[in-house]
């Protein structure tokens, strides 16, 4: 039943990867000089607009718009549109008020609107631990905080929490919102009989204008993203591995502080074949199993506890460690989402996603 997916290349992401990207303009004015968005900036902000959650309203949308079209086609020279045609014509008029603005500072300024929007929102979800308080809304994930514990759980069980597109960008949202707010401890776990399914593999159906190559960018950088998030989390991060992992869920287990699985977690899914919650634990993987029937019962009972531990020692204990290794997991990870980008119009990686999909279509 459990198909043998996991690419070799995802499976090394376990000693890996990079800098947080979300925000990549504070990073670029905490520096105090002038610094250009790189490309990869503007695609991250491309991506985090899709997910603001309040409407930032039509003057801001025209100025992203006309942003946009001068960062990626320069200044506008497309015919004016007619009087009636309002919403044509506002945004001609919002792109062609750009004049020569060039492309470089279009994309800068697009990324520093983007990244206002975000942080104003994010602000609005900070969260009090003890509170109990439900989270910002994310559409496949539900983040909660009690007893000093943000809990991230992935929340797509009638797809075995398959991680999506919008699902990476929001589970590095909501890693940022929990390094930022008063939390001691962070969890991540899975609704329903899985922890995760890994990668969804409809996301390669999915194909932008600029085609396969373009598609292949855009996961590696979704997924230099993703990783780097993981490396550069500032607090204790548990996993609560409550059933089978595949694929990615697997690999970045590596960069968790502890691990603890339900031994009905069997098929965690590493080198092509079944390892069980005991043999990952057995080669570090995880930090301890617990019998299925008392894993949620025992797990927090041992977080609350931990919960209650000075939490500054706790979050400088972790940073030191991980400072050691910071810089080397970035550049793996640098390396590793390069070669993901190969590796996503492989045949091999083709054959693999069509077979699953066609099995799924019953074709
Ligand atoms: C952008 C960065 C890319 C990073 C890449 C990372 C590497 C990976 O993670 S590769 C993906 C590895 N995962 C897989 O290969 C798992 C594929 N799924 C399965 O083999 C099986 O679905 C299962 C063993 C997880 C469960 O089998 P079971 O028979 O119990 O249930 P199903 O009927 O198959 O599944 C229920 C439902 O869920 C959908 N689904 C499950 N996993 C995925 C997935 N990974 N992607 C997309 N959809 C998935 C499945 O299609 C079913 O949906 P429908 O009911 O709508 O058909």
């Amino acid at each position: 039943m459990v198909a043998r997916l996991a690419p070799r290349w995802c499976l090394r992401a376990l000693r890996s990867p990079l800098q947080v990207i979300g925000f990549p303009s504070l990073q670029l004015h905490m520096s105090g000089i002038a610094m250009r968005a790189s490309q990869e900036d503007f695609e991250n902000a491309l991506n985090q607009v899709k997910l603001l959650k309040k409407d930032p309203g039509n003057e801001v949308k025209l100025k992203l718009y006309a942003l946009y079209k001068q960062a990626t086609e320069g200044p506008c020279n497309m015919p004016k549109p007619g009087v009636f045609d309002f919403i044509n014509k506002a945004k001609w008029d919002a792109w062609d008020a750009l004049g020569n603005l060039p492309k470089e500072t279009a994309r800068q300024n697009y990324v520093d609107l983007v990244s206002s929007l975000s942080s104003s929102s994010e602000s609005s979800n900070q969260v009090q631990p003890g509170t109990d308080r439900k989270q910002q809304e994310y559409e496949n994930l539900v983040v909660t905080s009690e007893d000093g514990i943000t809990k991230i759980t992935l929340n797509r069980p009638t797809k075995k929490n398959a991680i999506n597109t919008q699902m990476y960008q929001e589970i590095i949202l909501a890693l940022k919102a929990a390094s930022n707010d008063d939390s001691i401890l962070t969890v991540v776990t899975g609704n329903g009989d899985y922890y995760c399914s890994g990668n969804d593999l409809t996301n390669f159906m999915d194909i932008p204008p600029g085609g396969v190559e373009e598609k292949a960018k855009q996961s590696a950088v979704l997924l230099r993203d993703f990783v780097g998030s993981f490396i550069d989390f500032p607090k204790p991060l548990i996993a609560v591995v409550n059933g089978p992992a595949m694929g990615i869920s697997v690999t970045i287990l590596g960069l968790f502080d502890a691990v603890y699985a339900s031994d009905r977690a069997t098929e965690m899914l590493i080198f092509g074949k079944k390892l069980t919650a005991g043999e990952a634990c057995a080669q570090g993987l995880v930090t301890e199993v617990f019998p299925d029937s008392t894993f949620q019962k025992e797990v927090w009972t041992r977080l609350k506890a931990y919960s209650k531990l000075p939490k500054n020692a706790m979050k400088i204990s972790k940073q030191v460690i991980r400072n050691m290794e910071k810089e080397k997991l970035h550049a793996v990870n640098a390396e590793e989402s390069s070669v993901l980008q190969e590796r996503c119009l492989s045949d091999e990686c083709i054959n693999a996603a069509v077979n699953f999909l066609s099995k799924r279509a019953k074709l």
